[in-house]
């Protein structure tokens, strides 16, 4: 059952990075060169939302140019969304939840899917479909470290990336979990170093990143 996740391909690209960046890119062109500057700083696996209109084209051009990088797609809430992002090219689809029509679009694609939970019963529900890796979403918004800490004996077989409000200043407590197995985060590739097209600071924000060590 538990493999209706993928979970092997999906693990091996959660656990190369401690940090996952999550970005909403303003261009195709934005995509690449902050993808280049991420993956220059250690971070190669990219989670592309698509809460921008550049978001597909800026998969396609992420996985078309920068071989180094891993693109994944963000912010999918329908099947129409997975099979769009599938078809850019994404390595892996993240939804901030865990609906019956995305798990189907998912088990009829190779691309594996991180789909999100913030509850006892949407855990018990992703377990139910065979979902033990999940995004926990919005993560400090939903209870932190603590929910996380609190619901690891219930649930000992899920592993998480917990996602929203992490920073410099709580990755280290989520990091510190045995059930976290990365962090996903924008705060590496801030809007005002993208719109200055300043990527060295991208760069710099990648490095002390992927320096950070998760159990
Ligand atoms: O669109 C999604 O699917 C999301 O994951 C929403 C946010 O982009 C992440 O939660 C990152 O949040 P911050 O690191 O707090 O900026």
């Amino acid at each position: 059952m538990a493999e209706a996740q993928k979970t092997e391909p999906l693990l091996a690209i959660l656990t190369r990075q401690p940090v996952i960046p999550v970005v909403a890119v303003a261009s195709a062109k934005e995509a690449v060169s902050l993808a280049r500057a991420l993956a220059a700083g250690g971070l190669p696996a990219i989670e592309i939302t698509l809460r921008t209109p550049a978001a597909l084209d800026a998969i396609r051009a992420v996985a078309a140019e920068v071989p180094e990088a891993i693109a994944g797609a963000g912010t999918i809430l329908n099947p129409a969304q997975f099979a769009a992002a599938a078809e850019a090219g994404s390595r892996f689809i993240v939804s901030p939840g865990t609906t019956t029509s995305v798990i189907e679009a998912a088990s009829d694609s190779d691309v594996p899917l991180l789909p999100g939970a913030a509850s006892a019963s949407e855990l018990m529900r992703a377990l139910e479909s065979g979902y033990e890796l999940l995004k926990f979403f919005p993560a400090e918004q939903a209870g932190g470290a603590a929910f996380l800490k609190s619901i690891a004996p219930v649930f000992p077989a899920i592993r998480f990336c917990p996602t929203g409000g992490i920073s410099t200043k709580n990755v280290g407590d989520y990091l510190a979990l045995p059930n976290v197995v990365c962090v996903g985060g924008s705060w590496v590739a801030p809007k005002d170093a993208l719109s200055a097209g300043d990527f060295e600071t991208v760069t710099r924000l990648a490095r002390e990143a992927a320096a950070l060590k998760a159990r």
